[in-house]
Parts: structure tokens; sequence; C-alpha cells
């Protein structure tokens, strides 16, 4: 096919969502996933649960790892408050050139910062480069088997501090069960798992929430 499925996401957006209006963007996605073609977007159901987490820790910084499309980065951009901004990294550039133009769609580029690059590479410039303290909410997304060393980074780097909420997708499928074992059995971290579907499907995912509880 010549075009991409994110490019085909995007005409879906821009054909069935309006402009400035974040919902709509997020319901012309999950509805194109669901009923034309599925795509690795953390979806509706998983969606909320990512929203009631949001409202819940209602963070100032939010780090994002693994945009694709934008939208998670839309979902979470749409509940902060004025002044709140959220940092996604995108390590492919044809889903970062894609996600630009759906976060601008939603009208949201005010409260995102998308970056192009390796997590791992990014993360150790993250205080000086962006002026951050540490995360308040840090979205696990990008390639399974980075959850843990990144996490590991985030604490050596002083960017995970007590309170840090990290949120995990797709802890059952594609699965990452080094990360999972690692907070789930680590002293510092409190974990509850949220049981839910893979985004579009029957088959079981859930999100993990960990929050940091200092040294
Ligand atoms: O593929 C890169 N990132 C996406 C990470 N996300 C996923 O892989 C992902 C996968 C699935 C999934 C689940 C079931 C299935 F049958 C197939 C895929 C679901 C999800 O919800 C994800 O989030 C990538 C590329 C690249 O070149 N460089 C850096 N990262
Ligand atoms: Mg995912």
């Amino acid at each position: 096919t010549r075009t991409s499925r994110p490019q085909r996401i995007l005409k879906a957006v821009q054909r069935k969502a309006t402009v400035g209006d974040p919902q709509s963007v997020i319901t012309a996605i999950d509805h194109f996933c669901r009923h034309r073609e599925w795509a690795m977007n953390v979806g509706d159901e998983k969606g909320s649960i990512l929203d009631s987490v949001v409202s819940e820790v209602s963070p100032v910084t939010v780090l994002e790892l693994g945009t694709y499309c934008g939208y998670s980065t839309v979902r979470i951009a749409r509940l902060l408050p004025p002044g709140a901004c959220v940092i996604t990294l995108e390590f492919n550039p044809d889903y970062a050139a894609i996600a630009r133009q759906v976060i601008q769609w939603s009208g949201l580029e005010d409260k995102v910062q998308l970056v192009e690059g390796a997590s791992g590479d990014w993360i150790p410039w993250m205080k000086e480069h962006f002026g951050v303290q540490a995360f308040d909410l840090v979205f696990l997304d990008h390639w399974k088997e980075r959850y843990l060393p990144d996490t590991k980074l985030l604490e050596e780097c002083g960017l995970i501090q007590k309170g840090t909420v990290l949120l995990a997708d797709n802890v059952i499928c594609p699965g990452t069960p080094d990360y999972l074992e690692y907070v789930r059995n680590s002293p510092r971290y409190n974990s509850h798992y949220y049981r839910s579907h893979l985004e579009y499907t029957k088959a079981e995912d859930g999100l993990e929430k960990s929050v940091f509880l200092g040294y």
C-alpha cells in the first residue's frame, strides 16, 4: 500500500475530527482502529484508566516514552492544567512526523514537547535540556524491552523522586516480564495492576501503576 498506517490514521483525524477538539481526535482514531485497521494506540478502554490516573496525579510534568501517532499524548495533554506539559519521546521519525500533526489538529501543541530520538540517549539530558527537576508521571509505551533499563536510567538521573508515578502499558501483551518483576518486588515501589484488554481486542492486557516511595 502506498500510504503507511500512521498516515491513514492522520487522514481519518483530518476527515472526522474538529480542529482544536481533542475528544473528537481521540474518537476519530478509536473509530478508525476499531472498524478499519487495528493500530497500537493505548485505545479507549485502557485510555480511560490512563485518564483516571492522570486526573488523580494531576501532574505538572509528564514524560511519555513512545509517542506513535500521538493518541495517548492527546489523552494526557487534554487533562493537564495551564502550565503543565508532557514531554514525549519517539524513536521512529515517521511516527513522530504524524504525531506532530495529530497533536496540532487537537490544538494541544502548547502543552506538548515532542522529541525525536532514543529514550536511552535523551533521558540523561532531560534535566539540562528541559529544566525538568523530576517527573510527576511517566507513561511507558515504547519498546517493551526498554521499560526496565529506562526506568533504572530515570532513577539514576534523579528524574524519579518520592511520589513519582510510573504507568506502563502492555505489561501482559506483548508483555514486559522483567519490568513487572522489578517494580512488583522492589521495596521502593508500590505497584498495582489494572486489568483490561489489548486495544480494540478481547485479549487480556493491562496497565501497571507503580508509585516510587523514595530511597
Ligand atoms: O515499535 C516501536 N514502538 C512501539 C512500541 N509499542 C509497541 O510495540 C506495542 C505493541 C503492541 C502489540 C500488541 C499485540 C500485537 F500482536 C502486536 C503489537 C501493542 C501496544 O500497545 C504497543 O505499545 C518502535 C519502533 C522503532 O523503530 N523504534 C522504537 N520503537
Ligand atoms: Mg502500548
